[in-house]
């Protein structure tokens, strides 16, 4: 008896051990509803006061000085009251509170109380927004749901890729109608190679113009080059397409000009141009230089080029992504001007908080903190602005090199052909490459 009673002992542990690791692992949606927020929820609710207390969340209804006899006492008023929270509500995610601010806060505090409510909640993440004023939504994810990024949709439009999951479950868009030109920073191996695969297969099928600027030889993009319609892999190349470009950029112009309108999107659809979609591959390539004074005035002639785009690019249907390990202004007086035009970003995780700060901080300083905390293990997993001016984790979908390779082979013969900018890269005779 006795060994049996101890064998299926041991199989009731074996299992509890399984079911539980499995449970953890998968975290179902069950799993949640029935364990997960009912005990976040009294977290929440029995820790709010404490909190708020600490956090300096709470106002009190007396004034903070008062008369004792002919003195003046001041002092901190007992009994402070934390402000008015709505019963957590459940997402599929983790839950929501809705704070009802006392007269004089601000959401800024409660920005700043945000990991405090983390760590007392026993949650993921803590997103502070709000939703209109004199309200705060506290938003709690109570797993990373990047781990295990479910599969994204979004529907079909022309200069728009779905390039992943954002941490709130929805699609990941990178549209260059609503935002023309971006800027993806990363270290190596955080996944910028990975996103531009993605934003290649997904633009691929679209009547655009893919133009790659590789200088690391060509390497990463050159994969890619069945479906490119011109490809520089050096920055004497580069320099060529970029200023071919800019005359096709001034083409465009006139052409819009002349028909009276701003933006070739206004121009019939017959004689309306292509629209082109440079992408750079490691900016800091473009932008070092030797020293010497050919080298000097090539860096230079990018920069400037690039800045050119980045400014007039927009309404002519001339887009920029650009891509780099490290964006900084130390790498040239035109980086910082160049950034500004940028207006969509994604970080990567970063090996210095200076890139982080240059990518995100001029837009949002929050977005800084969460992307320097991204981890070596979280490749795929970046900070990204959206089109209403916000920011959200997310993760790109995993498109191994071989599916974007086949991708770029089935629509090679789609690429539209720039026949300015393929003249450009000529070598002209009697000069070597
Ligand atoms: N979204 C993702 N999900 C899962 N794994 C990913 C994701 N993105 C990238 N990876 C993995 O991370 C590794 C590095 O990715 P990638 O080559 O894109 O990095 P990188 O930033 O371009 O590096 P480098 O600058 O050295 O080229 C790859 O092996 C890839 O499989």
């Amino acid at each position: 008896m006795g060994p049996i009673l101890i064998a299926l002992g041991l199989a009731v542990l074996a299992w509890v051990l399984v079911i539980g690791d499995l449970i953890r692992r998968h975290r179902p949606l069950w799993h949640w509803y029935l364990i997960g927020y009912p005990t976040t929820a009294c977290r929440v609710v029995l820790t709010w006061r404490k909190i708020a207390m600490l956090n300096d969340l709470t106002v009190s209804k007396r004034p903070p000085r008062g008369l004792l006899g002919d003195l003046v006492v001041k002092g901190d008023p007992l009994r402070p009251v934390a402000p008015r929270t709505s019963f957590p509500r459940a997402t599929r995610l983790g839950l929501t509170v809705l704070v009802r601010l006392h007269a004089g806060q601000t959401p800024a505090t409660f920005l700043k109380a945000a990991d405090a409510f983390v760590h007392a909640w026993k949650v993921h993440a803590v997103r502070v927004t709000s939703p209109e004023r004199g309200l705060v939504l506290l938003t709690a994810t109570a797993t990373d749901p990047l781990q295990q990024p479910g599969l994204a949709s979004a529907p079909a439009e022309l200069l728009s890729a779905l390039i992943g999951v954002l941490e709130s479950g929805g699609a990941w868009v990178m549209n260059l109608r609503m935002v023309p030109h971006w800027l993806i920073a990363g270290a190596t191996r955080s996944g910028k190679s990975t996103l531009l695969a993605r934003l290649i297969t997904q633009l691929a099928p679209q009547p655009v113009a893919l133009v790659g600027i590789d200088c690391k030889g060509g390497m990463e993009l050159g994969l890619f080059a069945d479906r490119l319609s011109a490809l520089a892999t050096c920055r004497r190349e580069a320099v060529a397409i970029l200023s071919a470009l800019v005359v096709d950029m001034q083409d465009r112009m006139s052409a819009c000009r002349s028909a009276g309108v701003r933006s070739i999107w206004e121009l019939p659809d017959k004689v309306r141009p292509v629209p082109v979609v440079v992408i750079v591959d490691e900016i800091a390539e473009l932008y070092l230089s030797d020293g010497t004074r050919e080298s000097k005035a090539e860096a230079e002639q990018c920069s400037t080029l690039l800045l050119r785009i980045g400014q007039l690019g927009a309404a002519l249907g001339l887009h920029l992504v650009v891509a780099g390990q490290r964006v900084g202004s130390d790498l040239g007086p035109g980086v910082t001007a160049l950034r500004a035009q940028l207006g969509g970003r994604i970080c990567h995780r970063v090996n210095d908080p200076a890139t982080a700060e240059m990518t995100l901080g001029d837009l949002n300083k929050d977005a800084v903190v969460v992307a320097q905390s991204i981890t070596a293990e979280e490749r795929g997993v970046a900070v990204c602005t959206g089109p209403d001016g916000g920011w959200s984790r997310a993760r790109s979908h995993l498109t191994p090199t071989e599916q974007a390779v086949s991708t770029a082979r089935k629509y090679a013969a789609t690429a539209p052909e720039l026949s300015a900018v393929n003249r450009a890269l000529e070598v002209p005779k009697g000069e070597s490459k």
